[in-house]
């Protein structure tokens, strides 16, 4: 990069580290353009890290984890506020910055605050950065309907540009975001609401279900979820468990409410100072509540880029079409993480970034190939996780498939920690064992599933599992318990003589 010459320059956020980093290693100048003060994007400030912190606060203030040890009383609060969890959340968001910032700056990359629109293939003007406006509400408005051309302060041309200017909260008109208990996920972050006895949950996918279990555990709180979807949320999950985390969600008091769509909503204010915001939904019922959350997905920053200035185009939902090696149809421009689509995890934007800088200067050296699938982890209350096929998509693709469950009722571990609801599933080839996906519900999911990425990733097949000895206690020590339900269901179709016979050849295998 430089100010009228040039090198590599990325722009913004989570997977800018990697890339921004690798390109300094490879001997580029570089420099990272976001137009928020602070770096760190989504992940960092609104998203991943904040959403996480926000969950393990309202686990820690209700006591809910330790529930089981007190009857009748409990050494948790009474009252959980939000600024009890806001400021739990800031903490952690300044540590993660700072982490960010100074490893950007020890490897000598540029970080220029400040909202970038091209002017040409390799010119961007800088703009004043957002958090110039007084909040995050003003910012966000602002992410709307910015012209950088306005308050241009300076000009930066460079060789290579990434592109990974993410997305926001989708706001339709008709949703009254000004008022103090009407947000999206970004609002949340901010400490001016107050815990709602209902909360109204618009949007089932991940951030909708994420928020909406974890304030359902809050005493004195339940929740409205509604979905468009007629049917199944979560559709990319394993259906068993989406429904079994849906039952203990109602069990805590919520309601879901499937295939409705919100027609209107209104906030009036009560005689106490307190809101009360009414929703109407398209099929006539109204629900009633003291807050809502609208999160029915994300629309792609990408235009705030002036994009035409190169002769880039989007799709109508403002994503960037990139090729296997994430180059745009403009050679020199390089697009990465959310605002490219799926699967906009902050797990896989990391490697995004490594690989994109080995591409963009056509240097191999350092590279290492991501290996097999990615896992998902859902952070609702409890949390899920899974990777490789579904059982649905196994079906749909005719693959013979059996199943080996390990229930946490039948763990050491589980009973001790408090007797939580949690269960595995091992998805494998009846014929061969080879493991082919999985699914984890209960505490420690989104850890223990890494036991089925490795395996999945060295081929493994689940008698690996037995012949492996786990941790005692451990929650992974039920990798163990579902490979010996899983053989025990071949079993009783082929006999455990055959089943044997099968594990010794796979034995033998492995060994060459
Ligand atoms: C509530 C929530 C929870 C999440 N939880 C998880 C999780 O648990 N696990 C997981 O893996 N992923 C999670 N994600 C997804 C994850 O946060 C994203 O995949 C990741 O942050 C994407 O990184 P990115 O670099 O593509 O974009 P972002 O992190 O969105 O960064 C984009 C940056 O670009 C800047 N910008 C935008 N336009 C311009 C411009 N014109 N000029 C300069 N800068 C600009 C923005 O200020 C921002 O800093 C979550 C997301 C949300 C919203
Ligand atoms: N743990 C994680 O990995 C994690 C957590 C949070 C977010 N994320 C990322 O953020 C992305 C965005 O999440 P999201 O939850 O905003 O979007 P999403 O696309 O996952 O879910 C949106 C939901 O809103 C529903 N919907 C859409 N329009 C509607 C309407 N008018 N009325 C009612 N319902 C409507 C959809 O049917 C869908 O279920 C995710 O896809 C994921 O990549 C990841």
């Amino acid at each position: 990069m430089r100010e009228g010459g040039g090198g590599g320059h990325a722009r913004t956020a989570a997977l800018v580290r990697s890339c921004a980093i690798a390109a300094a290693k490879k001997g580029k100048r570089v420099a990272v353009v976001d137009a928020e003060a602070d770096i760190g994007g989504v992940c960092v400030h609104t998203g991943t890290i904040p959403s996480k912190t926000f969950r393990e606060a309202i686990l820690h203030l209700t006591g809910y984890r330790n529930q089981s040890f007190y009857t009748g009383s409990s050494l948790a609060r009474k009252t959980v506020t939000v600024k009890d969890i806001v400021n739990r959340v800031k903490a952690v968001i300044d540590k993660e910055h700072a982490i960010v910032s100074s490893q950007l700056l020890r490897n000598h990359i540029d970080i220029i605050p400040g909202h970038a629109s091209f002017v040409d293939s390799n010119t961007v003007a800088i703009g004043k950065p957002w958090s110039h406006l007084p909040d995050r509400r003003a910012r966000l408005n602002a992410m709307e309907g910015f012209s950088v051309t306005s308050d241009e302060k300076r000009r930066v041309t460079a060789d290579k540009f990434l592109l990974s200017v993410g997305t926001r909260p989708a706001r339709p008109g008709h949703i009254p975001f000004e008022a103090k208990q009407v947000f999206d996920s970004d609002e949340m972050l901010i400490d001016d609401w107050v815990i709602p006895r209902t909360l109204i949950v618009v949007g089932a996918g991940v951030i909708g279900m994420e928020y909406a279990s974890m304030m359902n555990i809050i005493p004195g709180s339940r929740v409205y979820v509604v979905d468009q979807r007629p049917t199944q949320i979560l559709p990319f999950a394993d259906t068993e468990m989406v429904e079994a985390l849906c039952h203990l969600m109602r069990q805590q008091g919520a309601r879901f409410l499937l295939g409705e769509t919100v027609s209107s909503c209104d906030v009036t204010v009560r005689s106490d100072g307190r809101e009360t915001v009414t929703v109407e939904l398209a099929s006539g019922k109204v629900l009633f509540g003291d807050a809502l959350l609208y999160a029915v997905g994300r629309q792609a920053n990408t235009d705030s880029l002036n994009l035409s200035a190169i002769g880039l185009e989007t799709d109508k939902r403002g994503l960037i079409s990139v090729d296997d090696k994430f180059m745009t149809s403009v050679g020199h421009v390089y697009a990465a993480g959310d605002c490219i689509g799926f699967p906009a995890l902050a797990s896989v934007s990391g490697q995004q970034g490594r690989l994109v800088a080995d591409y963009m200067f056509d240097d191999i050296t350092d590279r290492v190939e991501t290996q097999g699938d990615f896992p998902y982890g859902i952070y609702t209350v409890p949390e899920l996780s899974f990777i490789g096929m579904s059982e649905r998509e196994l079906t749909a693709a005719q693959i013979p498939v059996e199943v080996g469950l390990a229930s946490y009722a039948e763990l050491a571990k589980s009973a001790m920690i408090g007797g939580s609801y949690g269960l595995l599933k091992l998805l494998f080839c009846p014929h061969t064992f080879r493991l082919l996906g999985a699914s984890a519900i209960g505490e420690g999911a989104t850890e223990i599933i890494h036991v089925a990425q490795t395996a999945m990733a060295l081929n493994g097949t689940i008698d690996l599992f037995l012949t492996q000895v786990f941790n005692y206690p451990s929650y992974s020590e039920a990798f163990r318990v579902a490979a010996l339900n899983g053989l025990g269901r071949v079993a009783r179709g082929i006999g455990h003589q055959e089943v044997r016979r099968r594990i010794e050849h796979n034995r033998a295998a492995h060994a060459h």
